[in-house]
């Protein structure tokens, strides 16, 4: 899993603040990331202890780590209510997120967007006044030249996202690529959002536009909570 930011005792202290509000009966979207990963571990430990929910996992990797957690699954073909979220960002300014830093923003956009609620969990590193953090664009394989073309002509610079431990480019759960796309600041994220949803063949940006309805910013002194 890839780890950026703050420290594991911030993002530990984030995760499981928001599972404490997860409650019996709920289906509850599963983020995805490294500081998603401790929410995700501390439902498994309410589970444990009696609490009846189900998971809707937005990667192969909260899928596995909801396994081990013997978190039960279900899916929005199968849930009549998504009631809660609970995501990471790699970046918020008020309600305002950049995600996809481990190129699963697609899946956590459908998830994150069909919940009631979206609580996100971040370290104090996470947060901007104006949101500056490059965009990742999942790109269908063959608009990977044409859509950083696009991106450039609205003032970007894209750069395909290559793979750590492997030659060549990073491939998303779903079999497409990603173009980290540098804006500098964004003053106005829903402006970019809309350009960059209508490009052909880019299949989900990592913009998400006002869809916080809640910040836990983990820190050694505990836990700040941020509503909007
Ligand atoms: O694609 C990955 C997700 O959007 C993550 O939620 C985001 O990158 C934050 O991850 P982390 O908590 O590891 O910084």
């Amino acid at each position: 899993m890839k780890t950026t930011g703050g420290s594991e005792a911030e993002k530990r202290a984030a995760g499981e603040s928001a599972a404490e509000t997860v409650e019996d009966g709920m289906v509850v979207g599963l983020g995805t990331g490294s500081t998603a990963a401790h929410a995700i571990r501390a439902i498994g430990r309410r589970v444990d202890s009696g609490l009846d929910v189900r998971g809707i996992p937005t990667s192969f990797q909260s899928r596995e780590l909801a396994k081990e957690a013997a978190i039960p699954l279900t899916t929005l073909d199968e849930a009549d209510e998504v009631h809660l979220a609970i995501d990471g960002a790699d970046q918020f300014s008020g309600p305002h997120l950049v995600k996809g830093g481990g190129a699963a923003h697609a899946r956590e956009k459908i998830v994150d967007a069909a919940a009631d609620r979206l609580l996100v969990v971040a370290d104090p590193s996470k947060f901007a006044d104006e949101l500056d953090h490059p965009i990742p664009v999942e790109v269908l394989p063959d608009a990977r030249t044409t859509v950083a073309a696009d991106v450039r002509a609205l003032g970007g610079t894209p750069t395909l996202r290559t793979a750590e431990r492997k030659d060549g480019p990073v491939v998303t759960d779903n079999g497409n690529l990603v173009l980290d796309c540098d804006f500098g600041a964004i003053p106005s994220p829903g402006v970019l959002a809309s350009e960059l949803a209508e490009l052909p063949g880019a299949v989900e940006h990592g913009l998400f536009v006002g869809m916080a309805d809640e910040v836990h910013v983990g820190s050694d002194d505990g836990v700040e909570v941020r509503r909007f």
